[in-house]
Parts: structure tokens; C-alpha cells; sequence
């Protein structure tokens, strides 16, 4: 996996058809998708439940871009070594997660993928500031974590300070919940890189109308380089 700043759009599967993850996962790569956003909740850190490991191996051979995985669970660590052996290229762990989050990202580079770190709304970008030398991506939360389809929450200021504090190192920064067409401009002119959409690219498709999701992801990534 090569850095570069350019936009990415990471549709999150947590919008997709559960009975159909593999030929969701190559309906959205085949119309554009730039990385495949995998959001793992444990019914604990958040109050939802998705999907483990084993379901997450069972997606990477129909992931032929970036499998960047979004653990939402607590605690991480005894679980880093399953999500490499899954498949994942990104694993993202949240700082509210646990008391030892530097160890946490030292364990993820550890086992061969890129360390994400993730702040809820909640939480200032300062949280990350002694992290950055063992960080490939920040996750600026703009839901509060749990579910897909909510009101996006106005984060661009901490992502101002996340790309002063950044400079440039190579780290991406992602923002996940509520982006669609209106909201994409505003949090790429603020700095982001990667946008993850679960139901502004889902809306309104299926795997039998694939071209609806094509449609949604040129839209968000139109907005977002016109912002
Ligand atoms: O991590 C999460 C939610 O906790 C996300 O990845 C959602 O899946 C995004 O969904 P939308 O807000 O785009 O519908
Ligand atoms: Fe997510």
C-alpha cells in the first residue's frame, strides 16, 4: 500500500446487503470504490454488533483495493493478531478504546498493517498528538460510533488542527459518518483524504443495479474536489 494524498472514497459495507457481501464488495469496487471501509462492532464499545474476524476473512478475497477495518470494540489487543490473519491492509483501533492505545498501534504495525487511530466527536485532536510516529491514519469520527445512516456532526475545526499537528507526515486523514454530497466539500477543504460513506453510496442500489452506486460515489467525490 503506497501513501498518497489524493481523495479516496470508501464506501463502509455496513450499508450493504448482509446476505451479499461478496458481490456487494465487487459492485462497489467495480464502480469506483478506492478502498472497501469494514466496520466491526462489538455490542460493548458501541451499542451494535457486526461482524468478527472470520466474516472479515471471508470478505478479502472479493477486496481487491484497501480493506481498511474500523474495530469498534474493546477491548483490541487480544484481537490484532486475528485481524492480520484476516486480511486487513488498515486496522483502526479508537483512542477511547483502552488505557494503552500506543501500545495498541505498536502492536498493529507489529503484525504487518497500517495503525489507524479514531476520535470520537467527542474527543479533541490533541489525544493523538504523542501517537503520530506510530500512526498511518486518523479516523475523525463525525457520528457518534454505532450505526450508519446518522446526521453528520461539524468536525471540521479538529480536522484543521489534525493537518497542522500532521504536517507532512504521511498520514491520511478519515472521516467517517454522515458524508454525502453536501457534507464531502466541507471536510475535504478542511484537510481529510479518505471519506467513508456507508449510506449516501448505498442509497438506492443493489447489487442488480450496481450503476446507482457508481452514481453516488462520482457524486461525493465530484462534491468533494469542487469544495
Ligand atoms: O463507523 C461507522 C459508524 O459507526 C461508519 O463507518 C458508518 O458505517 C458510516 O455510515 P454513514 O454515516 O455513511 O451512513
Ligand atoms: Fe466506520
Amino acid at each position: 500500500m503506497t501513501f498518497d494524498r489524493t481523495l479516496k472514497i470508501a464506501p463502509s459495507i455496513l450499508s450493504a446487503d448482509f446476505a451479499n457481501f461478496g458481490q456487494e464488495i465487487q459492485a462497489i469496487e467495480a464502480q469506483g470504490a478506492d478502498w472497501v471501509h469494514v466496520d466491526v462492532m462489538d455490542g460493548h464499545f458501541v451499542p451494535n454488533l457486526t461482524f468478527g474476524p472470520a466474516a472479515v476473512k471471508a470478505f478479502r478475497p472479493h477486496v481487491k483495493t484497501v480493506m481498511d477495518v474500523h474495530l469498534m470494540i474493546a477491548p483490541v489487543d487480544p484481537y490484532i493478531e486475528a485481524y492480520a490473519d484476516a486480511g486487513a491492509d488498515v486496522l483502526t483501533a479508537h483512542v477511547e478504546a483502552g488505557p494503552h492505545i500506543h501500545r495498541t498501534l505498536q502492536a498493529i504495525r507489529g503484525a504487518g498493517m497500517k495503525a489507524g487511530v479514531a476520535l470520537n466527536p467527542g474527543t479533541p485532536a490533541e489525544a493523538v498528538a504523542h501517537l503520530l510516529d506510530l500512526t498511518d491514519l486518523v479516523c475523525v469520527m463525525t457520528v457518534n460510533p454505532g450505526f450508519g445512516g446518522q446526521k453528520f456532526i461539524d468536525m471540521t475545526a479538529k480536522i484543521r488542527s489534525l493537518c497542522d499537528m500532521i504536517g507532512d507526515r504521511p498520514i491520511h486523514i478519515e472521516i467517517d459518518g454522515g458524508v454525502d454530497p453536501t457534507t464531502a466539500p466541507l471536510v475535504a477543504a478542511a484537510g481529510a483524504d479518505v471519506l467513508v460513506a456507508g449510506s449516501a453510496v448505498f442509497r438506492g442500489g443493489s447489487v442488480h443495479t450496481a450503476e446507482v452506486y457508481g452514481d453516488n460515489i462520482r457524486k461525493i467525490r465530484a462534491a468533494a474536489n469542487n469544495g
